[in-house]
Order: structure tokens, then sequence, then C-alpha cells
């Protein structure tokens, strides 16, 4: 490969100052990890395309380890955020409702964090509500901020539910999420038709089958 040897292109550097943002202390596993620099950010992309095979100097991907820091930015957003945060505003006043609140079919773009590929699908999650009531747009936010981290589907789907149920104290919370998962599409196994579908019940979700059903059966669109 023409160009200069991989380690004056850029050497990863873990000790490098801590550059922006730090995770949110909603997971203390987070907090113990310090930031790399951008710099080293781009570096590491550098290697990475050498190890595919190619020249990370040529004109075409002289520029692509920068958008693919930005990219990561935007992929994983959800690091300097806090879920819980967005269920503090609740309303009290809503007279005479005692049923489901349902969201369905919220888009879910996450990445695995075996391989660091897609996870597409969609969420539909669902909570009775006993005094407080959340703005409906906050539940999509706090699927987006686990959304946007690595992720297992099973660590994600229990994350959004307890999340909501310890923010609201609702008498129950319901998730499904439905998702393609690119390392079983696209690598390995490949197997492009396989969803993978999780869930997770809490309250009178978890404790009345009928309510379950219902839940089930909304989702399929009543
Ligand atoms: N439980 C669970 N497994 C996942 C998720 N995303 C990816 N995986 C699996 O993580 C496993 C990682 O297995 P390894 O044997 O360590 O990795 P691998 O050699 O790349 O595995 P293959 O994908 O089978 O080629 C694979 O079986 C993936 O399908 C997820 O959200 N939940
Ligand atoms: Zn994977």
């Amino acid at each position: 490969m023409a160009g200069k040897p991989l380690d004056e292109i850029g050497r990863m550097d873990m000790n490098a100052a801590v550059d922006g943002l730090r995770a949110q202390p909603d997971d203390e596993r987070l907090t113990q990890v310090e930031k790399p620099s951008r710099e080293a950010a781009e570096a590491a992309v550098r290697t990475l395309i050498a190890w595919a095979g190619d020249n990370p100097q040529r004109e075409g991907l002289i520029d692509t380890p920068g958008r693919v820091v930005r990219a990561y930015e935007e992929f994983f957003e959800g690091y300097n955020e806090d879920p819980y945060k967005e269920l503090t505003r609740t309303f009290e006043e809503v007279e005479g409702y005692n049923d489901m609140v349902m969201l369905r079919d919220i888009n879910i773009e996450s990445h695995c964090e075996h391989h660091m590929v897609a996870i597409l699908g969609k969420a539909h999650v669902a909570y009775v509500p006993t005094k407080k009531v959340v703005g409906i747009s906050k539940l999509a936010r706090v699927i987006e901020i686990y959304s946007k981290r690595l992720q297992t589907q099973e660590t994600m789907t229990a994350q959004i539910a307890e999340t909501i149920n310890a923010a609201l104290q609702p008498q129950g919370v319901a998730i499904l999420i439905e998702a393609k998962h690119q390392c079983m599409t696209t690598r390995g196994i490949k197997k492009p038709d396989v969803a993978t579908i999780t869930t997770q019940f809490t309250g009178v979700f978890r404790d009345d089958p009928r309510m379950e059903s219902r839940f089930m059966q909304m989702i399929r669109g009543y």
C-alpha cells in the first residue's frame, strides 16, 4: 500500500486529554472511561481503513475519519443525555383517564455492543398512569437515548422499562422491541429475515394476563 506507514498516519492514544462531554451518571459503568481526543478517534478510523485493506491517505478517504467521528457523535449521542431527566416534567391533572397509554411503532436505530453494527427496528411501549402522566414525546426520547448507545437488545429493553417505572411509578409498564441485527443479517450466520423480539412487563402488565394480551393485541392493531 502506498503512503506513510501506519504509525505515522496516527496512533491511538487512549491517554489523550478528555475532549468534550462525559457520560451521564445514569449508568456507573460509563463514567469509568475517559473520552479520547477527536484526533485519537480519527487516527483509530485510519487504522481500521488500513486494516480493511485500503489507503487512508488516498483522496476519497482523506476526510473519512472526520466524517466517521462525526457520525459516531450522532450514533452514540445517547451517552451525553440523561433519560431520567426527560421524565421529570409530569402532569397530574389528567382527569378521568385510568387506562393504558401506548406509543406504537417507534423507530429504533441502535448498535450492537458485540460488533458495533446497526440494530434496526421498532419499539412499542405502554404504561398505565397512577397520578403522573408524562408528555408522550418523552417516552420516545427515553427510547432514543438508550438506543443511541452500544447495546444488547435485552439490556435496552430492560433499561427503558426500568426508567419509566422508576420515574413515573405507574401501575405498570410494557415494552416490546422487534429488531433486525445487522451482525446476523449481513455477516456471520447471514439470516436476513430474522427479527429478534424482546419484551419486559412490570406491574399490571406482569400480574394481569388480560393486560398483557391487550398490549399485544394493540401492537398488532386492536
Ligand atoms: N443476546 C444478544 N446477543 C446479541 C445481540 N446482538 C448480537 N448478539 C450476539 O452476540 C453474539 C456474539 O457471539 P461471539 O461468538 O462472541 O461472536 P461472533 O463469533 O462474531 O458470533 P457470530 O455472530 O455467531 O459469528 C452473537 O451470537 C450475536 O448474534 C443482542 O442484542 N442480544
Ligand atoms: Zn452484533
